[in-house]
């Protein structure tokens, strides 16, 4: 009876904020461009919002003390709010994995709009939900139920882009970065992978090194580059999505963790996804080509759940790295190789690329850096900050 009672009350306090304010982001979806969604998403708001105007209707029936609406109602949020992982953002609507299993097409609460000030985005890919929804269970994973996101966990591993000079979080939450190589076809670029790691070490997630394709080569020759990598603590795993070699390692790798996929194009980053779980490699490769066509290219980023817990998450936007506020002189303290050197070096603001008896330098021809790396840290320095 009371919990039915703060129900009531409950909808009430929703619908005296929810019409303006989705008004106006409607507005503003809109003008950026974003109409056929924006079309589908204000049908379902209306339909949320009458059913909203019903129980609110029977809340006047049964509850004529309204005085002790606000204290009922904080004790009853933490009954009654779900919790959830968001997988992808569409205008006003974010698609939330309850931990239920079931699937929900959730709105945000304007207060969590307005308290949002330091980061641009209020939700995003990855984030940690508590929200609020009618429709508990008995839903299979297929249907969606509509939900208010009403609290958002702190953010970690955050993977970002620059856009006109702002920071604009693409997905949080992220504990590991598949740098996926290809050791032929293409050829494997540890420049790249240099350039990935230290993007991984920006966002401060844990770089794993994937070659695939190790069928067409013979492995000893990578032994120099992988022994780099692993003297520098990084895991290095060689797969052939061909052979399945190591597939079953890295179907653990990825099991109850979220990891962003990253590596250029061709190197079998949806081949080795579909040798872990079929079907999911294709998934991928939707939201790629979603993205080519030049929609939705900030809020198509998604997160792929896993079978068998955990999601992988993939946009073309973080294959082609770029680093984002940092400076020049910051870069060398993000490689651990070259780290320990830095604050050994004799000039204050030294960027270590040509000066004489620079510390950093000297490590490297005397062989404790290793060179390749040094220079792949010196065209980093020139392609980024010059
Ligand atoms: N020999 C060999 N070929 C592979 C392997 N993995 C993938 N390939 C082939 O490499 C090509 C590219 O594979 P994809 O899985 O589409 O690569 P991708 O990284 O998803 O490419 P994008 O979708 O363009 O980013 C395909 O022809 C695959 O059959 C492997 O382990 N060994
Ligand atoms: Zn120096």
């Amino acid at each position: 009876m009371a919990k039915k009672r703060s129900g009531n009350l409950r909808a009430n306090f929703r619908k005296k904020h929810q019409g303006r304010v989705r008004r106006g982001d409607l507005t503003r979806d809109f003008r950026e461009g974003d109409s056929q969604d924006d079309a589908v998403q204000s049908e379902r708001l209306t339909g949320k919002g009458e059913l909203t105007r019903k129980r609110t209707i029977q809340g006047a029936d049964s509850t004529p003390d309204s005085a002790a609406g606000m204290h009922v109602q904080v004790s009853v949020d933490e009954v009654n709010l779900l919790q959830g992982r968001v997988l992808s953002v569409h205008g006003l609507q974010s698609k939330v994995l309850g931990d239920n299993g079931v699937l929900y097409a959730c709105a945000v609460r304007q207060v969590l709009k307005s308290l949002s000030t330091s980061q641009r985005n209020v939700i995003v890919a990855g984030d940690r939900v508590w929200f609020r929804s009618e429709s508990r269970d008995g839903v299979s994973l297929k249907s969606e139920a509509d939900g208010m996101i009403e609290r958002v966990e702190p953010r970690t591993g955050m993977i970002s882009r620059t856009s006109r000079g702002r920071q604009h979080v693409l997905v949080s939450n992220i504990d590991a970065m598949l740098i996926i190589a290809s050791a032929e076809q293409p050829g494997i670029k540890p420049a790249l992978i240099d350039r990935m790691i230290l993007t991984a070490h920006q966002c401060e997630i844990e770089p794993i090194v994937i070659i695939n394709k190790v069928d067409l080569i013979d492995l000893v020759d990578l032994q120099p580059l992988i022994g780099v990598y692993s003297a520098l603590g990084y895991r290095v795993l060689p797969t052939s999505a061909e052979t399945g070699q190591n597939v079953e390692f890295l179907r653990a790798l990825l099991k109850n963790r979220q990891t962003a996929l990253a590596g250029q194009s061709g190197v079998g980053k949806s081949s080795l996804l579909n040798a872990v779980q079929p079907g999911l490699g294709l998934a991928i490769g939707a939201v790629s080509s979603d993205n080519d066509k030049g929609k939705h290219t900030t809020t198509a980023s998604q997160l792929i759940p896993l079978a068998d817990g955990g999601a992988v998450f993939d946009t073309p936007g973080i294959r082609q790295f770029q680093l984002w506020d940092i400076s020049a002189s910051e870069v060398a303290g993000l490689m651990p190789d070259l780290r320990p050197y830095v604050s050994g070096c004799r000039y204050p603001d030294c960027l270590h690329l040509a000066e004489d008896d620079c510390a950093v330098k000297n490590a490297v021809a005397d062989a404790r850096i290793d060179a390749r790396r040094y220079d792949a840290y010196c065209h980093l320095l020139e392609e980024e900050l010059m």
